[in-house]
């Protein structure tokens, strides 16, 4: 059989099989695209404004270290003129963080971008191998979520930085319409759906460009780019009801290449519908009641990403991907917990400051202290040797 011809340029091979229409495109041409879709979803939600400072949340993943380069190429090409800085929280995970942390400082050097590091040991006194050594691995996501928005938060003011981007993508954003269907949840829908949310406990928006872009596409510029990333999940273990959504979310796609973007645009359009609750946090960035980490999920949840990016180690050359991917992810039970809220009186909820360490808070107590009581009083339990 020819090969098949680009269906862009009409020139050259394509390789690439879109997974979100199945376009097939050339190397340069799938690039092009996926950065100008990347471009327009940027200008077209007017996310940054000339010479703003923007940190990129960066863990080392793909999703990051793709939005971190893709970033600095549109910031050179279309002239956005921002200052980029890398931030990084250290969840202090041994085995995991420590080794993706290595990936960023790498990446620090290869974007020529500043990087921060902020460690849950110095903000809070716990890292989280020793909240699992204390709570065991059940609920940790939760703690790890709440402590992480918080981070980098605190990062951001550190570096007296307004505006943090995370590398969250279209995958990403319809679990998360999902599950707020699934629990019943739609005035959440208008947060989770945001392109820009802010918070009532703290004056740094987050935003996520890489909202409309497939997770597998992300993968696929990362590999034809040939971005240095960490890909190993999160040692421990994932909420599984994120879990249990995306294995449906890759289901559908599977059948239905549209239905990611279907469902990110059918959460628009009912959060249009559902009266507005105003801008808090989103889902996608953990905390609120739930485990927020979305990697470790999609790895063990049919493991789709994990083969990917071991075709791509396998096979020097890929020519194409429409490989059947199988999925053999086991439903669990839903692992979120309810975080306790010490609320002020009505007329006290603005933007006020935590009772216990003074951070920013719409409640008495932050809830990244509000997990801490918890965790020094198991701490306080345990009899000095
Ligand atoms: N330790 C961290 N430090 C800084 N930013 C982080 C960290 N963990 C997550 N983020 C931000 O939150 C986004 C979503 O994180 P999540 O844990 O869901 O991982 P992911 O979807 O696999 O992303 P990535 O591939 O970038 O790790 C990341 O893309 C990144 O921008």
């Amino acid at each position: 059989m020819p090969p098949t011809t680009c269906s862009r340029c009409q020139t050259n091979k394509a390789v690439v099989k879109r997974p979100k229409n199945h376009d097939k495109l050339c190397r340069d041409c799938f690039i092009s695209v996926f950065e100008l879709e990347v471009h327009h979803t940027i200008i077209s939600s007017k996310l940054f404004y000339p010479g703003e400072r923007v940190a990129i949340g960066a863990s080392g993943g793909k999703d990051s270290t793709v939005l971190a380069s893709v970033l600095k190429t549109l910031n050179e090409r279309h002239k956005y003129q921002l200052e980029l800085v890398l931030l990084s929280i250290d969840e202090g995970i041994k085995g995991y963080r420590d080794d993706s942390l290595e990936t960023v400082k790498r990446n620090a050097t290869q974007y020529d971008m500043p990087l921060k590091i902020v460690g849950y040991d110095e903000l809070y006194g716990w890292t989280m191998d020793q909240v699992v050594e204390t709570i065991g691995k059940k609920r940790n996501c939760t703690y790890c979520g709440v402590f992480r928005r918080q981070a980098l938060d605190r990062g951001a003011n550190m570096l007296g930085i307004k505006h943090v981007v995370t590398g969250h993508n279209a995958d990403d954003v319809a679990e998360t319409v999902l599950m707020n269907l699934l629990r019943g949840d739609v005035p959440r829908l208008s947060r989770c759906t945001s392109i820009v949310t802010g918070s009532s406990s703290s004056e740094v928006k987050r935003s996520k460009p890489l909202k409309y872009a497939y997770e597998k596409e992300i993968v696929l510029y990362a590999h034809h780019k040939k971005l240095d990333y960490f890909s190993t999940e999160c040692i421990y273990s994932p909420e599984a009801f994120r879990g249990t959504a995306r294995t449906l979310i890759k289901s559908l796609e599977r059948v239905r290449p549209s239905s990611i973007l279907d469902i990110v645009r059918s959460g628009e359009d009912m959060a249009r519908l559902t009266p507005d609750k105003g801008q808090r946090s989103c889902d996608c960035d953990e905390g609120e009641g739930m485990g927020g980490c979305g990697s470790a999920d999609g790895r063990s949840s049919g493991g789709e990403m994990a083969q990917m990016e071991a075709a791509f180690k396998n096979q020097p050359k890929v020519e194409s991907l429409e490989k059947e991917i199988t999925s053999n992810g086991k439903p669990k039970d839903d692992g979120s917990v309810k975080l306790p809220v010490r609320t002020r009186r009505r007329d006290e909820q603005t933007l006020g400051h935590c009772v216990k360490c003074g951070y920013m808070s719409s409640q008495l107590m932050c809830q990244a202290c509000m997990l801490l009581e918890g965790l020094n009083k198991n701490r306080a339990d345990i009899p000095i040797l």
